[in-house]
């Protein structure tokens, strides 16, 4: 088990960070340059563990893609032939959720293989088209890995709105695909939507198009071709946010490059919480500048930016006054249950914290104080804690923070560049 140990009385966090790129955009960019024929380069990706599944699967489905540094080479192909029909997606909901409909856009078989709370993550809506469409597939009891043999065929597919918006995505990169029209409609109110935004960016930029009527009803005319195109990726405001409250609650103040203030990802929104809650912030066209404020408490709703949840919860945590975040339901759904996690971990550094049904109520506290924690093998938890450390009295304790590797591989590096002092680590 690899752990980090944080002495935050030698912590001296302040300066400048550029920030990785979207996971979000870059999962995108890969499946779509790899569905268009003829080359695309695709630059600024960092080899995050999701990402590099993204990139194996759809090499598998007959891209070639070549890295090169930060920068891919993408050949695409306009006839997906699955070559090994092991299809690895490790601990990533977006790589398994976007490339199920993708496998079956014409005949063929594969497996999806999974690791972790991938495992378990839901996949009903899915198994649900499968049933109706007559679409062979297994699960180990509702487990993965799922066995898929068939082809999809246009249809009207009804799909909740308060799962998973990733579903909802996976469909738009393939119903374009298919022998004939078909229309998504949106049963219920649609959380992530912002996440659907990202979709439609990405198709749009390779020349595919949808039709999209209120977020309730999508039109997707089939027979569409994706057409090659270059991009790069912007930053990724779901990391951007650990930094902006480390900014925040620290003594210094913080500046982060490589944004895009006109951004359409949805956690963009982490900057109007921050000034709510009357932080400081100088948003620039080409950098953020945080400032060391005294924050209070509100009322967030999480459910259009789920990924933020953990670190809100530390800043609540070292808030004036009270703080709910609310609307938390699919939290529960991701890496881990991030509801409990947080809660259970910012309460044994001291904070006072409770899980009320789908929601977490937090009273802040002046400072935290060191204990062991676990990141659940979540990294979203792990990179929490770490900023955490910030507002801590003692030494605090991460096992399993490896977990970073899933979105943000060079976190704990860049953690010791900005001035974090790690007393051990054996993370690599
Ligand atoms: O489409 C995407 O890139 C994502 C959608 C969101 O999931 P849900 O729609 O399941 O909330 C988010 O939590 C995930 O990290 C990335
Ligand atoms: C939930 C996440 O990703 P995914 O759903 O793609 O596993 C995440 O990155 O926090």
């Amino acid at each position: 088990m690899k752990k980090v140990i944080i002495n935050p009385e030698k912590n001296n966090i302040k300066g400048e960070i550029v920030i990785p790129p979207s996971k979000s955009y870059a999962h995108r960019a890969i499946i779509c340059a790899s569905l268009a024929k003829g080359r695309s380069i695709i630059e600024n990706i960092d080899y995050s563990v999701d990402i590099n599944s993204t990139i194996e699967i759809m090499t598998k489905m007959g891209a070639k893609i070549e890295k090169n540094g930060s920068v891919l080479t993408i050949d695409g192909t306009d006839n997906i032939k699955i070559t090994d029909i092991d299809l690895n997606c490790n601990e990533s909901g977006s790589t398994i959720r976007f490339l199920i409909p993708l496998a079956l856009a014409r005949y063929n078989r594969a497996k999806f293989l999974g690791k972790g709370k991938l495992i378990t993550r839901p996949l009903d809506v899915y198994y649900n088209i499968f049933e109706k469409q007559g679409i062979k597939y297994e699960t180990d009891n509702g487990k993965l890995p799922l066995f898929v043999e068939g082809e999809l065929k246009p249809d009207t597919f009804i799909i909740p709105g308060n799962i998973s918006s990733q579903f909802i995505s996976g469909l738009m990169f393939t119903l374009p695909l298919l022998n004939g029209d078909s229309i998504i409609k949106i049963k219920g109110n649609l959380e992530s939507k912002a996440y659907v935004d990202l979709t439609l960016d990405m198709l749009n930029r390779f020349g595919i198009e949808i039709e999209n009527r209120d977020y309730q009803n999508f039109y997707i005319k089939g027979n569409q071709k994706y057409k090659a195109q270059n991009y790069r990726v912007e930053g990724d405001f779901s990391q951007a946010a650990f930094w902006i409250v480390a900014g925040l609650i620290g003594e210094n103040p913080i500046t982060l490059k490589g944004m895009n203030i006109n951004s359409l990802q949805g956690d963009k929104e982490i900057l109007n919480i921050a000034k709510r809650m009357g932080g400081q912030l100088d948003i620039k066209e080409e950098e953020i500048i945080v400032y060391p404020s005294k924050t209070k408490g509100i009322k967030i709703d999480v459910s259009q930016c789920p990924d933020i949840g953990p670190i809100l919860s530390v800043l609540g945590s070292v808030s004036e006054g009270e703080t709910n975040i609310v609307n938390a339901e699919r939290l529960r759904i991701k890496e881990c249950d991030r509801i409990t996690a947080s809660v259970s971990e910012l309460a044994k550094l001291g904070a006072n914290i409770q899980e009320i049904e789908d929601s977490i109520k937090i009273i802040g506290v002046e400072r935290l104080s060191g204990n062991k924690t676990d990141s659940w093998n979540d990294h979203r938890i792990a990179m929490s804690l770490a900023i955490a450390s910030i507002k801590i009295d003692g030494e605090i304790e991460i096992n399993n923070s490896e977990c970073v590797k899933k979105s943000y591989p060079s976190f704990w590096k860049e953690f010791t560049k900005i001035g974090g002092h790690l007393n051990e680590c054996n993370v690599g």
